[in-house]
């Protein structure tokens, strides 16, 4: 309403217009919340509370969120690209007059897709990890041998020892003890004299803490006052820099205009990643617990004139005894043998009382007992407080494969030479390499490192070499072989043996006693008979007897 003595009209509006309005706000405002609500964003975004330091396997929890990260938007990229191409071919279609000559080309575009879809290798396939490897054999001047230091000689493989030296182009094979940290110091010199007479041997303990580099760059913000504390544990490398040298000299003698190619090969899990990454000093290939992480050959270039070359680990055949391929294979991790089962195995290798003192538990009369009271102890429990005994029974393997556990062995003395070994090889490839400064080098890696005492280790009897796969042919051909067979017979003896003699034990044992392999099935759930003792004692009710 205009006010004839004021320049400004006023702002007093009628009631009805006023609430006219507040409606069509409050309106507008529940539909916003609503769209919101349907697009699934809410008020306060939850927020990321992140992964406590506390965790164990910190590091590898991070390694594998960002690896999914990565997955998740390669897909998103995939799809977008899909959808783009898609639209692409919709467009010109629709340019192009539509002729019969059109629709068999299409056809013949999805055939091959799909005969593209079909060829396309199986990358967990046992052929295609073997095939891999050969490759990387095939492609190397120089293989380096990675061994778990806790077992030496039952990491060795022959085959693939012999596959090396009768390969044309004159290959050098390298031996490197890893995981030295793990075993006592007097071990380690035993075992580095022991291999030493028959191929050269490098002390190596691989950084176990090197990060993407975006990881490494939040962290180094936060941890830098903890360096001092972060070297003295998996964060430290050694025998890397006399690695480095020792090939960087082979290079430079090779003369050649190409790089010196290494392959780095190895049973799963003893290293292989590990060591590439500690001598690039970032993390490039993925290493971690879970044994067969790499599938394919990953060339590094260390430096301008070396090449590193990752590979699949060594596929074990089954003739080996149970105890190897309890360490060695991927059987558990195909889901051809239980967890179970494995650390049962591993279990009857070790003495009981270091099993106890190291794991810190009471005595046990067999392997699933053991992994109840271990499950207990780590707190591994399903609902209504049931140990998880498969989950500690992983955790157990994990620890025996991976970066934890201090076991040794002791070298066999007076062990013959293998057949495809004579000391003209033994001359040839002793050749090229600056022996003195391999046992300097040996000597000050040793010197830096923190080892176990003999007492806190836990000594097994190694089972000698493990037999490898190394011909695509063999795999569908292997069959357990004797060793095998003959230790799994000891086993079946040694379940009846009387000294397991109370019912309740011999219940116990039963779930371990199948020995057919356990294959997952997806989305179905597997009952197992659980035994329960209902027999009461002596004061059990007579119902022939009246009471009253
Ligand atoms: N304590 C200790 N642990 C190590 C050392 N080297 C490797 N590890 C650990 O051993 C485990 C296996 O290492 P990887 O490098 O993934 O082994 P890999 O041979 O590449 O394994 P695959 O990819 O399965 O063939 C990881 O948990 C490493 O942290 C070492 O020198 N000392």
């Amino acid at each position: 309403m205009k006010r004839p003595k004021l320049k400004k009209a006023s702002k007093r509006v009628s009631c009805s217009k006023r609430y006219k309005i507040q409606k069509k706000v409050r309106e507008h405002n529940r539909k916003l919340r609503k769209e919101a609500k349907k697009k699934g964003v809410s008020k306060r975004p939850k927020k990321d509370l992140g992964v406590p330091s506390s965790a164990p396997f910190k590091e590898e929890i991070l390694r594998e969120a960002e690896q999914r990260r990565q997955q998740i938007e390669e897909e998103k990229q995939r799809k977008r690209q899909a959808k783009k191409a898609e639209r692409a071919q919709k467009r010109k279609k629709e340019k192009e007059p539509a002729s019969k000559e059109t629709e068999p080309k299409v056809k013949r575009v999805r055939q091959d897709v799909d005969t593209e879809k079909q060829t396309a290798p199986d990358k967990n396939s046992k052929q295609y990890l073997c095939s891999e490897l050969n490759k990387v054999i095939d492609a190397s001047d120089v293989v380096i041998e990675v061994l778990d230091a806790r077992d030496p000689l039952g990491y060795r493989c022959p085959q693939l020892e012999e596959a090396v030296l009768q390969r044309e182009g004159n290959k050098k094979l390298l031996l490197v003890l890893n995981k030295i940290d793990l075993v006592p110091k007097e071990n380690v010199e035993r075992w580095i004299q022991c291999l030493q007479q028959e191929f050269p041997v490098v002390a190596f303990k691989a950084s176990t803490q090197i990060k993407d580099k975006t990881v490494q760059a939040k962290k180094s913000r936060i941890v830098a006052s903890n360096e001092v504390l972060d070297k003295s544990r998996g964060a430290a490398c050694f025998g890397n820099s006399l690695l480095t040298e020792l090939l960087t000299s082979l290079a430079a003698s090779k003369q050649s205009e190409t790089s010196l190619r290494v392959g780095v090969v190895g049973f799963p899990n003893v290293g292989k990643s590990s060591l590439i990454n500690s001598l690039k000093g970032v993390l490039a290939c993925n290493a971690g617990v879970k044994r067969g992480i790499t599938k394919s050959m990953q060339e590094v270039h260390i430096l301008k004139n070396v090449k590193l070359m990752d590979s699949p680990g060594v596929i074990a055949s089954l003739s080996n005894p149970p105890a190897s391929m309890a360490l060695r294979s991927l059987q558990v991790e195909e889901g051809q043998e239980s967890v179970l089962e494995a650390v049962r195995t591993l279990l009857k290798q070790c003495d009981k009382t270091q099993i106890m003192l190291q794991y810190t538990v009471p005595d046990f009369r067999n392997s699933l007992e053991f992994l109840s009271l271990f499950a207990k102890k780590r707190g591994y429990l399903q609902k209504g407080g049931i140990p998880n005994t498969e989950q500690a029974a992983t955790a157990f393997l994990a620890d025996w494969t991976g970066a934890k556990m201090s076991y040794h062995c002791k070298p066999q003395e007076n062990r013959s030479l293998p057949a495809y070994m004579s000391d003209a090889v033994i001359a040839e490839m002793k050749s090229g390499w600056d022996l003195d400064q391999l046992q300097k080098g040996n000597k000050e890696t040793l010197k830096g490192i923190k080892f176990p005492n003999q007492a806190s280790s836990i000594s097994i009897i190694s089972k000698g070499p493990t037999a490898g796969l190394l011909n695509v042919s063999d795999i569908s051909e292997d069959k357990p072989g004797a060793a095998a067979t003959e230790t799994v017979a000891e086993q079946n003896d040694e379940n009846n043996e009387p000294e397991q003699t109370t019912k309740e034990e011999n219940e116990m044992v039963e779930p371990e006693k199948q020995k057919e392999p356990l294959k997952k099935q997806p989305g179905r759930v597997q009952f197992q008979s659980v035994p329960i003792d209902i027999s009461l004692s002596t004061d059990a009710y007579d119902f022939n007897t009246d009471f009253k």
